[in-house]
């Protein structure tokens, strides 16, 4: 078993009858939505999804979870999702796979948030990983020579075939290489690229997670988070 699958298989525990369900996107919360999906068909777990990303929503699909849309439900008990970096004061990077939109907004309507990851996610400071910023095409280069003159090194972010990567809202995301962020400026990082016109979200999600499952070794490690 590797250490994604690892994870996934664990964090699918917390998972409850009855509960409403956020269901994360990338190759780690890939496991914790097949773990789920066989739970539903072995176990006769009784559960509600709601996706992150049209990825997410088809694999859901193909296994039989009952699915509703954000604005669907009244609350989500609880999401599980990965990360692309968390620091040692548990804040973190998402959006590595572009679906950081929908992440933060399922995140934020959910009562607990738990984050899989590999040993290798796990860092002292952020940055390291590119800080996604999900940005509308209109002024979108207007946005590039800004974070340019400002030298956060952006990068519009292209897809396989060398195109610009849409997102799932059809958006684009620009990278911005940062290499490191000053734990006391992660706030102020953020609140200014909130500030900005056209800037739809970035991938900072600060105060959001409650419990960390690291795969390492043969055994998951769980890291409660207090705020
Ligand atoms: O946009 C993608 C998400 O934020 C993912 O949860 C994140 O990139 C981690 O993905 P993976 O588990 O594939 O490393």
């Amino acid at each position: 078993m590797n250490l994604k699958q690892m994870v996934g298989i664990e964090a699918a525990k917390y998972v409850k009858d009855g509960m409403i369900v956020g269901l994360g996107t990338g190759s780690t919360a890939y496991y914790l939505v097949e773990e789920i999906g066989r739970r539903i068909k072995e176990e006769g777990l009784n559960i509600t999804g709601v996706t992150t990303s049209k990825a997410t929503e088809q694999q859901a699909l193909n296994l039989g979870i009952p699915l509703k849309s954000i604005d669907e439900v009244s609350h989500v008990d609880l999401t599980i999702d990965g990360a692309d970096e968390i620091s040692s004061d548990f804040q973190g990077i998402k959006g590595g796979g572009a679906a950081l939109l929908f992440e933060k907004i399922v995140a934020s309507y959910s009562d607990k948030n738990i984050w899989i990851v590999d040993e290798s996610k796990m860092v002292d400071d952020l940055g390291k990983f590119p800080l996604p910023v999900e940005v509308i095409p209109y002024g979108s280069q207007q946005l590039l020579k800004l974070f340019k003159e400002k030298n956060l090194s952006p990068i519009l972010r292209l897809n396989k075939e060398n195109e610009i990567l849409k997102t799932d809202s059809g958006n684009y995301i620009i990278d911005l290489h940062l290499k490191k962020i000053d734990k006391e400026q992660t706030h102020d990082l953020a609140t200014w690229l909130n500030s900005l016109a056209g800037v739809v979200e970035h991938g900072l999600f600060l105060n959001i997670v409650n419990l960390v499952i690291v795969g390492k070794g043969t055994e998951p490690e769980t890291l409660e988070v207090s705020r």
